[in-house]
Order: C-alpha cells, then structure tokens, then sequence
C-alpha cells in the first residue's frame, strides 16, 4: 500500500462519526429541521422561496412560488416579455435596489453596465489565458480573485465601494466567461483562439452570444431564451448554498472578490448548480442504453438502476430531480419547459424533449419506489436548463459559469444586506465526540 492510501485510510478512519449520534444530540444536518424545512438562520428582503405550507399538522406540499422582491417571477418574466424587451438589466436592478426601475432609470443602468464589461488592460492575456485551466467555472474563479489586484481599495466594504465592486463583477462576468472558454478549447483542444471585444449596444444576452460565437451566430430566439435563464437564474432566498456562503463569507466582513470567488466554489458542485451539466450527462446515458426512449418502462427500468447506483455515475441521483425547499413544483423548471418545447421544435429535438418530459413524468414515482421515501420531488431548475442549453448549441463547459453570470446579481444583494443588516459573524456549533486523548511524546509511540 501506498503512503498516500495509508494516509486516506488513516484520514477517513479520522473522519467517521457514528450515523446515531447525529440523532441523539439532534444536529440539523444540512441546517434542516426534522420535517425537512431550513433551519431559520437569517433574515431576507431580496428573495422568497416556498415549497411547503406550514399549518397545525406540520407542512403540506406546494407548487412551487419564487418572488425577487415580493414580486412573483411568472409576473416578473410576463412584464418584460410581453412587452418584448430583455430583463435581466430590470432583474438585477430590482434585486439590487429593492424596486423597479422607471424607464429613465432603467436606460441610465443599461448604460452603466455597458461600459462596465471591458476587463482591465491585459487581464485577458495574463490572468485568463496564462494558467491553461481545464474548467471555466475555475478559471472564472481565479479571475475574480485577481480583480482584487487591480483595485486601490479593495478591502472598502461600505456600501457604496461593494455596490461598485458588484456591478463591475456583474458586467464582467459574461467577458471572463466567454474568454476563458475560448481559452480553454484553444489549449487543450486545439481550436483557434478567438477574443471579441465587448458590444456596449448589444443586450447582457445578446453581448454574450456574441462574444462567445460571433455576429450573426445565433437566433432572436436564442437571445430571448439565453435572456429567460439570466432572470431565472439570478436570485434564489439566501439559504440556496452559494448564496448562504456569501452571507457566511461576508459575515467576516472579508472582500467582495474572497465572498464570490468562495460562492463560486458553492455553485460548481453537482448537487447545487453543477446539476445542469449531470443532468445532460444523464440523459445521454439513457439515450445511450435505453433502447426506445419514449418506452415507460425501459427508461423506468434504468432509472431504477441509476438509484440503485448500478448506472451513470454511481452516485444513485436523479440529477434535476429534488429541491431542498419545493416540493410539488419549481416555477423555474415549469417556465423553462414550455421554452424548451418551443426550442425543440425549432431545432428538430422533440423526441429529445419527450424523453426528458417522460423522466419528469416517471422520476418521481420511481424514487418514491426505489428509496421508500415520502419526500415529494419535482424538477428543478437545472432539468430542463441543460436541454435549452444544450439546444443552443451552449457547450456544456459553460452550461455552470452561466448560472454563476446571472447568481452574481442575488449574490450581491444578499451580501450588501449582509453587511448592512445582519451584523453577527456566523459561528454556529460543532459538539465535540471523539474520545479524550493523550499527548505521548515523539520517542514512546
Ligand atoms: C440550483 C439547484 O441547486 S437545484 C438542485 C440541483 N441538484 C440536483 O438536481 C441533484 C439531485 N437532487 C438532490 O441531490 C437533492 O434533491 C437536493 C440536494 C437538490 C436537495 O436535497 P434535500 O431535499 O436536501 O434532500 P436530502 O439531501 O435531505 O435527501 C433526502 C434523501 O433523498 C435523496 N434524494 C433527494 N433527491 C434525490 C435525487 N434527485 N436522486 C436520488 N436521491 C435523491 C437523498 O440522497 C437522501 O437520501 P438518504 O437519506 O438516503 O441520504
Ligand atoms: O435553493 C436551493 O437550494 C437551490 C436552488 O434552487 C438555487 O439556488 O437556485
């Protein structure tokens, strides 16, 4: 045996802690109360999040309500949409600022933000294209905490200088993106390197396909899509994981550039926003071994098997299935299944789209079957998210840092309210229950 599988032996030996004592001192693991709602940690004026009703029996599944604001997303996207404008700008504004923008004031932050997408003179060549990574959601990383470098006053949390910082990151975000993705196929795969300046007259939406495939490259309708998943992406209560972890982070009253590199790092997980690009790897793992795909039951059939860890990556999840807080529905996933069947038809997938449509159908059912669990699931937002994207032509490199470039704006609010509102370092409890040892000098072991 190795010295490293020594250690790893030595280090998950350390690192058991017997299943019942979780019971006996009635931790809430995952911050979870014992009928699965969050633990109250916080209090928020940027986002509401409901699956369950809670009344005198306990709680009752929902269909699913998000509210940006106190206003409910299916309203938000209607107001824009069915005036045929673009709203992420209007999106990011209302979570930032508490209210929606007039006309003149929405022009006056389009505008702002526009100006604010350049990179700072030779970030691209020396901070995104010099270290060669493999993961864009890494090299977004990194990039954000070398912008800490490029200010004078970094450290400033007063309102005032983080508000700044954020926008300047919410603006940039799509360049840092699009650069490091070009970047990476460049070195590692062998494709032309290709850097497209910003567009200070294009959309959020727009800019990005822009930079990311060139003019003339994509539809009005992936423009218009690409613009629905920036505003459903962007603010999610402030329990959602990354955005828990700004407010812990920033609880320290550390840096904006060390809070979102550290919710970066929260989003990139498959259980959280990695889901998108596993759900797209799951599908093609049943399209890959399922015979007929519109068949019940051969896709049940391997469903089971990728719950009893027999398939895929044998983690035994339905990726996009589940939700910590919805039970019946997720708003989200609804919105952007009926984008998906107008994506489908115009791109020629709908037997694609049929197979996902069976798995929402199916899924639930067969995890109540196989896990014996009561636990009400549904799709969640990265369901249908990876076959819109995937529809686009999005590689699914980018499929994460595209959550990250629309989760900045609810990131940023929950931390300014952080700062301004909260005012504890958060310090919860770990019980010690190892046993007591002793100290025994080098020479006697
Ligand atoms: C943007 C977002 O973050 S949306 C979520 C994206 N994540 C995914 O889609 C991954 C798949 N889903 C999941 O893993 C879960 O549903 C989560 C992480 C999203 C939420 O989990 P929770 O509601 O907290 O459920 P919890 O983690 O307590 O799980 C309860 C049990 O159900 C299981 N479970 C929940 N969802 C699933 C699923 N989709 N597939 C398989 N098992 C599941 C868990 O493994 C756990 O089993 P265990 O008690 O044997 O360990
Ligand atoms: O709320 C959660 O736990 C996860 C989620 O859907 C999100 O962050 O969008």
């Amino acid at each position: 045996m190795s010295k490293i599988e020594q250690w790893t032996k030595l280090a998950e030996n350390a690192s058991n802690i017997d299943n019942e004592l979780y019971t006996k001192f009635d931790v809430k693991r995952g911050l979870r109360n014992a009928d699965q709602t969050g633990v109250l940690v916080g209090l928020t004026n940027v986002g509401t999040v409901i699956g369950v009703e809670k009344n005198e029996k306990g709680t009752t599944p929902v269909e699913g309500r998000l509210e940006y604001r106190g206003i409910t997303i299916d309203k938000l996207v209607d107001g824009f949409q069915s005036d045929k404008r673009q709203g992420y700008d209007e999106t990011v504004y209302l979570l930032l600022y508490g209210k929606l923008p007039n006309r003149q004031e929405l022009e006056d932050f389009t505008a702002y933000m526009a100006q604010q997408r350049y990179l700072p003179q030779y970030f691209t060549k020396d901070i995104i294209l010099s270290f060669r990574g493999k993961d864009v959601m890494n090299m977004l990383a990194r990039s954000v905490l070398a912008l800490y470098t490029t200010e004078d006053n970094p450290d400033d949390v007063s309102t005032k200088n983080v508000l700044e910082q954020s926008l300047s990151l919410i603006a940039k975000f799509p360049a840092i993106v699009a650069y490091s993705f070009h970047g990476m196929r460049y070195h590692h795969m062998n494709k032309a390197l290709v850097i497209r300046h910003p567009k200070p007259e294009l959309s959020t939406a727009e800019n990005f396909l822009y930079m990311l495939k060139g003019g003339n490259r994509y539809t009005p309708l992936e423009v218009e899509i690409l613009d629905l998943m920036l505003v459903l992406h962007a603010e999610h209560g402030g329990g959602n994981n990354s955005s828990f972890t700004t407010h812990v982070v920033s609880s320290t009253l550390t840096d904006t550039y060390s809070a979102i590199s550290a919710a970066l790092g929260a989003l990139k997980g498959p259980l959280h926003g990695g889901a998108n690009i596993k759900v797209m790897a799951m599908v093609d793992d049943i399209k890959n071994n399922v015979r007929d795909w519109a068949s019940e039951r051969e896709v049940g059939a391997y469903l089971h098997k990728i719950l009893d860890k027999k398939a895929f990556d044998g983690s035994g999840k339905l990726y996009g299935l589940g939700h910590a807080v919805y039970t019946l529905s997720d708003p989200r996933a609804i919105l952007l299944k009926n984008k998906a069947r107008e994506v489908a038809i115009e791109k020629n997938k709908l037997d694609e789209f049929e197979l996902y449509a069976l798995i929402e159908k199916i899924g639930p059912g067969i995890f109540a079957e196989s896990k014996g669990d009561n636990k009400v699931i549904a799709p969640n937002v990265d369901f249908y998210s990876g076959f819109v994207n995937c529809s686009l032509d999005m590689p699914p490199a980018i499929y994460t840092p595209l959550f990250a470039m629309s989760r900045i704006a609810g990131w940023s609010a929950h931390r300014i309210e952080e700062i301004n509102s909260a005012k504890r370092i958060i310090r919860p409890a770990y019980k010690a229950v190892g046993p007591k040892t002793e100290y025994i000098p080098l020479h006697n072991r």
